[in-house]
């Protein structure tokens, strides 16, 4: 039956768009022929369980992926529903070819923008010719009396169909790798491909890497087969006897039958009551390549009103890494789609490692399509909702081993609240601070807890060395605050109070709270309130000019703790807008706009601190006036270095000083 035909199009140019457009990421085409290799045998199962097809009980479903080095010829083989002639007209020719030529014209405007489309499904079999420069079909259908049909293709709009090889049901896909494709011709990058697309597809898949090996190389495969490695220290000890034991051991284990590539039956697949702790951990280590144990995990089983399948993982944070790098990996019935996408997963969740099987998602439409997607949205509800109640669950139920999770779950809660308003009117209950207490408290039990002695009130330090100062005054006060100290929790604090009316947020050195200070048991005199104003001005003054800073303000306060000198306030609104244009860079317009605006620096002198004492008597001596410059300028870097980290400058002139004013009293000391 020899026929010859041409596949109607307008362009010539279509193979030539195919190769170009998705040149990126050519190793889609493994994907697409594997799994209607998949699809092919699946259909036949289905069949059969309808009674419409019959099939032999000890029938082995797999497909083989063959790869000739020497011939430059890759084989996808499958024993599925296999194809008549009349099917590849139909499926091949026809509605294959329009699917495909429908795809690249619907995308083509697109083709600059990468990765517009997520799946690069509807392709399907035309994308072997990315990497093939010939490809044929060698099929013979299930169906009683069927024969064999064969079709080839060079990549030009002619194909030629002929009678069929295979005397077994079933299709082989023979690609003959062109330049294009000949990085497949490397064993490394087709395993590549094939673990990142088809390493859960549902029917077993084996690989077959066919090479004339030299002289040289079977010499060394022989050599290969009789030596056992093992460690130096392992050597020491060995026996004879343990020796030969071993290569047995070897022996049959390259002997036991080949193990497919996939896993048919990916965990996410099973009823969680099915799944181990282990089964989920070991899951979790393979497919993720994290060496660390997740914190916990969701399975996700959903049957109706849609279809989604898949596990979540809360990963235990990496040391010292403020931002968690998560991999959310999308499947459609258990093929690889990509990874990380944000229209399909709500962002805040690609902070977390998992897998979802969504076989409904549609695929092959753009991205912006698929954000309105009606599916998308109830799957994206669906998961925030498993998510939340998942952590509401643990808060309620193990709050001990809830809050031991805090530190690597903590940034993910705070960023999906801010992201997801949904997500943060279920789990607000369950949001944490840890105090400079070690304790794990939730807004309302902190503010219960500290109401007596400050109301409505939530302190926080932002990094616990620099504030240590601060720290310690609270402490010793019996006071303490939440320690909010990574990125996320700078818009975090804004957040909670924008949804937290009445309650204000304060760092821990923008204010004094009054239960600083000492409490006056008497009336003060009015001479005494003047002599105070008086000295506050004085002092204000003097260390305005000595710092050259017209807007600082200077306050001689009693503060319980004597061991503190100075403390430099700065209002917590001017801390923010400090920050926020730190946060927007070099936004030069942002900068101009805020160029005028001086942040308001309270220098607080502690009156019963002995060095500010002694400060304030000799400031009032004219002939002390070079000492107290330069105690003034001490205490005035003291204050700073616990609200900030000097810089190099303030540092170095930090350290001279130190050093004249310690020689000064080694002097004095000797009696010079
Ligand atoms: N190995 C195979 N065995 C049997 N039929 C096949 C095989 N490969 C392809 N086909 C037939 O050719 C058709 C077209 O395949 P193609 O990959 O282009 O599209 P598809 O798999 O239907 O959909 P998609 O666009 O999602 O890939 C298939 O629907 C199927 O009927």
């Amino acid at each position: 039956m020899n026929e010859k035909g041409n596949l109607s199009i307008n362009s010539e140019n279509f193979l030539p768009i195919i190769k170009k457009w998705l040149y990126t990421d050519k190793d889609i085409f493994v994907r697409e022929l594997v799994s209607n290799a998949c699809d092919a045998v699946t259909k036949l199962q289905k069949l059969a369980r309808m009674g419409e097809a019959e099939i032999p009980e000890d029938e082995k479903f797999e497909i083989h992926v063959v790869l000739n080095q020497d011939l430059h010829i890759l084989q996808i083989i499958d024993n599925g529903i296999g194809m008549t002639a009349n099917e590849i007209k139909k499926y091949i020719n026809q509605i294959a070819f329009s699917g495909a030529t429908d795809f690249l014209a619907k995308f083509q405007e697109k083709a600059e923008q990468e990765n517009e489309i997520i799946g690069h499904f509807g392709l399907g079999f035309y994308s072997a010719f990315m990497v093939a420069d010939k490809v044929e079909i060698d099929t013979l259908s299930y169906q009683a009396e069927a024969q064999g049909a064969k079709w080839l293709c060079e990549g030009g709009i002619d194909y030629e169909m002929d009678a069929g090889n295979r005397e077994t049901r079933g299709t082989t896909i023979t690609l003959y790798l062109g330049e294009d494709g000949k990085e497949f011709l490397e064993e490394s990058t087709l395993y590549a491909a094939l673990r990142k697309y088809c390493s859960f597809m549902p029917v077993p898949i084996f690989v077959d890497i066919v090479k004339e090996s030299t002289e040289a190389e079977k010499e060394a495969e022989q050599k290969e087969s009789n030596t056992i490695h093992i460690s130096p220290e392992e050597a020491e000890n060995l026996t004879k006897e343990d020796a030969l034991e071993k290569l047995e051991a070897k022996k049959a284990e390259d002997n036991e039958d080949p193990k497919p590539l996939n896993d048919t039956t990916p965990l996410w697949q099973k009823q969680p009551k099915d799944c181990t702790d282990e089964e989920y951990k070991a899951f979790y280590h393979q497919v993720f390549f994290d060496m660390n144990d997740p914190l916990f995990w969701i399975h996700l089983n959903m049957d109706y009103p849609f279809r989604l399948k898949g596990i979540l993982y809360f990963p235990k944070l990496v040391e010292h890494m403020d931002v968690m790098d998560g991999e959310i990996k999308l499947y459609a019935n258990q093929v690889y789609i990509a990874d990380n996408i944000k229209e399909v997963v709500p962002e805040f969740l690609l902070l977390l490692k998992g897998v979802l099987d969504c076989p409904d998602m549609p695929l092959n439409v753009s991205r912006s399509a698929l954000q309105n997607d009606g599916y998308v949205e109830k799957m994206s509800t669906y998961i925030t909702k498993k998510v939340a109640d998942k952590l509401t669950q643990l808060f309620k139920n193990e709050r001990s081993v809830y809050e031991s999770f805090w530190n690597d779950i903590g940034v993910f809660i705070k960023y999906g609240c801010m992201r997801e308003e949904k997500f943060y009117d279920k789990v607000k209950d369950a949001l944490l601070f840890k105090t400079t207490d070690g304790v794990y408290e939730t807004l309302p039990e902190y503010l219960e807890k500290n109401k007596e002695k400050h109301e409505n009130k939530l302190f926080f330090v932002s990094d616990e060395n620099l504030q240590a100062q601060y720290i310690r005054l609270f402490k010793e006060q019996g006071l303490e605050a939440a320690i909010l100290s990574t990125p996320v929790d700078k818009p975090f604090v804004s957040f909670l109070e924008y949804k937290n009316t009445g309650v204000s947020i304060q760092r821990i050195d923008a204010d004094i709270s009054e239960t600083l200070q000492k409490k006056e048991d008497t009336e003060i005199s009015e001479a005494k309130k003047q002599a105070e104003e008086h000295t506050n001005t004085r002092m204000e003054a003097f260390f305005r000019g000595l710092l050259q800073n017209d807007s600082l303000k200077v306050s001689v306060e009693d503060l319980k703790a004597e061991s503190i000198s100075a403390m430099l306030l700065l209002s917590e609104k001017s801390r923010r807008m400090l920050e926020m244009m730190e946060a927007y860079g070099n936004a030069t317009e942002l900068k101009a706009m805020f160029a005028d605006v001086k942040p308001e620096e309270t220098l607080v002198l502690n009156r019963s601190n002995g060095l500010v004492k002694n400060l304030l008597d000799m400031s009032e001596k004219e002939e002390k006036k070079e000492d107290v410059e330069m105690l003034s300028r001490h205490v005035y870097d003291l204050a700073l270095m616990s609200h900030r980290p000097l810089t190099s400058e303030e540092m170095t002139s930090f350290i001279d000083r130190s050093n004249i004013l310690l020689e000064k009293l080694s002097s004095l000391e000797a009696g010079r």
